[in-house]
């Protein structure tokens, strides 16, 4: 599991580590791991000795991890130059240290852009935790320079002028290709669209671990800690002890999602798939498997879950749901007009799956609101519905109401899930693990991570349909299970 905790709770960490321990260890720690990492970087584009290194340094501690990282990059031979952003607030001892291991800060004689287009690692120490809306307009010039010269670029901690605490980019940021986190990740390591600027991610121990809360904020699901969560049937089971899981979705007009619900249901490791709708002939002439209803639901006979919503159009079908005493998971057509109180009043759980433009009706804002502040919006929806959202997108946030649990954020995803039908799919797999027995948080997590899984693995860097998701999703069961 990956976990991330908010600036807040790193920053009383550290100052707890930082009592104990002798003054600047921890910046040691920390510029001794971010040294390491270029080192590696340079030795797989050359080698270190006269390999050329520039630092942007900031006015905080995160210029000073740069420039201790460039100091013992200078001890090995590179040639080392800092970009000293505000010059007289740069890091005392980090420059004092730089310049006593034969690197150099540029003066005035020197372009910064002419030593940048000839960088072979640039190391962004502009701004860390203490960053707050975006880069100054003094920083953009240099942050596209970086980018624009061919040079690895590290950040450090995380790249300057993404918020740290909730994954958003207000303003312009720089784009690193790797960054080097210290201690634990913070959100923005695992939520876009901060994520996507900071590259590949790794993580230096500094001793933090010991002294941070046992529950973080956020935590991504891997391989091993879904495959602990899947629904396993003994010996003693039979399709109703697996869960029937009843699928009310498929109009007229969207028989399809009927068809691509039942497909992720019969996926999801409950033993039976009931079919509540007008798309009955479609389902069953797909997967004769289906137990199929015209309905309503209230008549459809017991399941042990509902999932309503999916290409439902005007049918009806989501009070029905909501009224019966099992899990129930809303969807597309099913979040419109959702009523909060019915959905507060119930005693069994219920999740929500909005996609941003769902939530963003839910909520009454923008959807640019909430692409933007993902984090924000799950937790609002959390609030206003007493219930268990999963917001789907680029990386899926599964919260649930009690605000004790950490936030799960899907790892998986990839954006050839951008396809028409595969939200459907989604909700019959999710639907049908609440059916055999997992709480909310813990189906809508399972349920995003298998479905991505499949994604990625049936596109391979081309399109991908929903049906082959749906086909993708036994091989993804499998290779959870097999840690592979
Ligand atoms: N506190 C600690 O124990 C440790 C901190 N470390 C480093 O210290 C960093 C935090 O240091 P600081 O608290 O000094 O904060 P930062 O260095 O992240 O940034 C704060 C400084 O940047 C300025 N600033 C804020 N927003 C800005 C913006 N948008 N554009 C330009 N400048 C901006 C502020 O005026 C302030 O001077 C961490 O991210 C990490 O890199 C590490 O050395 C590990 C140990
Ligand atoms: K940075």
């Amino acid at each position: 599991m990956r976990i991330a905790y908010s600036v807040e709770t790193v920053r009383t960490a550290e100052r707890e580590l930082m009592d104990r321990l002798p003054d600047g260890a921890l910046m040691r720690r920390a510029a001794a791991g971010l040294a390491a990492v270029c080192v590696d970087l340079l030795r797989r584009r050359g080698r270190v000795y006269g390999s050329r290194v520039v630092l942007l340094v900031g006015s905080g501690d995160n210029g000073g991890d740069a420039l201790y990282a460039g100091a013992a990059l200078a001890r090995r031979g590179a040639g080392v130059a800092a970009v000293l952003l505000a010059p007289e607030r740069a890091h005392a001892g980090g420059l004092a240290a730089l310049l006593g291991s034969g690197g150099r800060s540029l003066d005035n004689s020197s372009d910064p852009f002419d030593v940048l287009a000839a960088a072979d690692l640039v190391v962004d120490g502009i701004t860390g935790i203490g960053g707050r809306g975006g880069l100054r307009p003094d920083a953009v010039p240099v942050a596209r320079a970086a980018r624009g010269s061919g040079a690895v670029v590290v950040a450090v901690d995380l790249p300057s002028g993404v918020e740290a605490d909730s994954g958003e980019v207000v303003g312009e940021a720089l784009r690193a290709d790797a960054t080097v986190t210290f201690g634990t990740y913070k959100p923005g390591h695992l939520i876009d669209p901060a994520r996507e600027y900071a590259g590949a991610t790794r993580l230096v121990d500094i001793g933090l671990g010991s002294v941070l809360p046992s529950v973080p904020e956020l935590e991504a699901l891997q391989h091993a800690d879904v495959a602990r969560l899947l629904p396993v049937p003994t010996g003693e089971s039979d399709k109703y002890r697996r869960g029937v899981v009843g699928v009310v979705a498929g109009s007229a007009r969207y028989p399809g999602a009927a068809v691509l619900a039942v497909a992720g249901a019969l996926h999801g490791g409950a033993g039976a798939v009931r079919y509540v709708g007008p798309a009955g002939d479609a389902v069953i002439a797909r997967f004769p498997e289906t137990l199929v209803h015209a309905g309503p639901p209230a008549k459809a006979g017991r399941v042990q879950a509902w999932v309503v919503g999916p290409g439902l159009g005007d049918e009806p079908g989501v009070r029905d749901a909501l009224a019966s005493d099992v899990p129930v998971l809303v969807d597309a057509d099913g979040l419109r007009g959702l009523d909060a109180g019915a959905v507060r009043a119930r005693t069994a759980p219920t999740l929500l799956t909005p996609h941003a433009g769902e939530a963003a009706a839910l909520l009454g804002v923008p959807r640019g609101e909430v692409e933007a502040g993902r984090l924000a919006a799950v937790r609002e929806l959390t609030a206003r519905y007493g219930a268990t959202v999963l917001l789907k997108g680029s990386t899926t946030l599964v919260a649930s109401p009690d605000l004790s649990d950490p936030v799960r954020v899907n790892p998986t995803g990839t954006p050839w899930l951008a396809t028409a039908g595969s939200g459907d799919v989604l909700s019959g797999l999710t639907g049908s693990l609440l059916a055999s027995g997992l709480p909310a948080r813990d189906a809508g997590s399972v349920g995003a991570y298998l479905h991505g899984l499949a994604a990625r693995t049936a596109a391979r860097g081309a399109p991908v349909s929903a049906e082959d998701v749906a086909a993708g999703l036994r091989g993804a069961w499998r290779d959870v299970v097999s840690g592979e």
